[in-house]
């Protein structure tokens, strides 16, 4: 391995890349990227897509347990060489669509494949039981766009944002990557907002669909089905009532829902069961 740990594209003993893979090519951004994940000896880390180990390896020097998930097996065999020193690193050769992700709390680290990467964090954002904590990923520039927009377009990714803050750290222009792609990328990072709370997370649900319903519709109309003076409920939970449903701050429909939690005069329906699992 070289001294610096980085896995750059091999050029006197060439990886085939027939699906023409995109690996980073600037350790400085790996670095930054392991960096913005705090990550420590104590924590679960999987790196999606691991390819020749360029965020694997710098993962690997935390200390962190690293499960690097690779679906090709020419880079799980140049992996496995290249990080063979590391007791902390296990190279599980799967799909990240359907690799079976762990129980206990985790965080992901990963440049993640462009095509896989809605499948993937709506396994990782979307069921309440994802034991995920926090994640620092490289992803399509537009992609990590449309996850960070202060209104976000549509039910699904409210439904990410109000439990996870999906903040856009920085673009990452296309040149870093080997052989460039032909948009640039994005560093995107993922924390979950307090704890899971069942209860606040089927009020929640309620509250986003009415949103999302009416996605212009003043907020007050939104929560009218409530029972409760909405005008008063939603100030005193700093909301303009006026605002269009949909523009209201994720983080603000998830801390409504925490408050109508202990209001134990009313009931929420259950979670489809798509939002319930774990998504392994
Ligand atoms: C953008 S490259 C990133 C490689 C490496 N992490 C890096 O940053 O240089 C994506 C990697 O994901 C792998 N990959 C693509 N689809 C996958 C899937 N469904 N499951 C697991 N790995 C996948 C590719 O083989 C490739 O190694």
């Amino acid at each position: 391995m070289p001294a610096n740990g980085f896995c750059r594209p091999a050029r006197k003993h060439p990886v085939p890349n027939p699906s023409g893979v995109h690996f980073l090519a600037a350790p400085r951004i790996a670095d930054e990227l392991v960096r913005s994940a705090d990550i420590t000896p104590s924590d679960l880390v999987v790196d999606f897509g691991a390819g020749l180990g360029a965020i694997t390896a710098p993962l690997a020097r935390t200390g962190a347990e690293i499960l690097a998930v690779e679906r090709d097996p020419v880079f799980v065999d140049r992996l496995r060489d290249r990080l063979a020193d590391f007791g902390n690193v296990r190279v599980i050769p799967a799909d990240a669509r359907t690799f079976s992700l762990p129980r206990r709390r985790f965080a992901v680290v990963a440049s993640i494949p462009y095509a896989v990467s809605t499948a993937l964090m709506r396994r990782l954002l979307s069921p309440t039981a994802s034991a995920l904590d926090r994640a620092a990923l490289i992803v399509e520039w537009g992609f990590a766009k449309r996850l960070s927009a202060a209104t976000p377009r549509d039910l699904e990714i409210a439904w990410w944002a109000a439990r996870f803050e999906l903040r856009l750290v920085r673009r990452i222009p296309a040149r870093h990557f080997s052989p460039a792609p032909k948009v640039d990328s994005a560093h995107l990072t993922v924390r979950r907002r307090g704890k899971p709370d069942k209860l606040a997370d089927r009020a929640l649900w309620t509250l986003l669909q009415a949103a999302y319903r009416t996605p212009r519709a003043p907020a007050r109309t939104a929560v009218a089905f409530l029972g409760r003076k909405p005008h008063r409920l939603l100030k005193a939970n700093g909301i303009d009532p006026e605002r269009p449903a949909a523009t209201v701050p994720p983080a603000d429909w998830a801390a409504l829902a925490r408050y109508l939690a202990a209001d134990r005069g009313l009931h929420w329906p259950p979670l489809p069961k798509a939002l319930r699992g774990d998504g392994r």
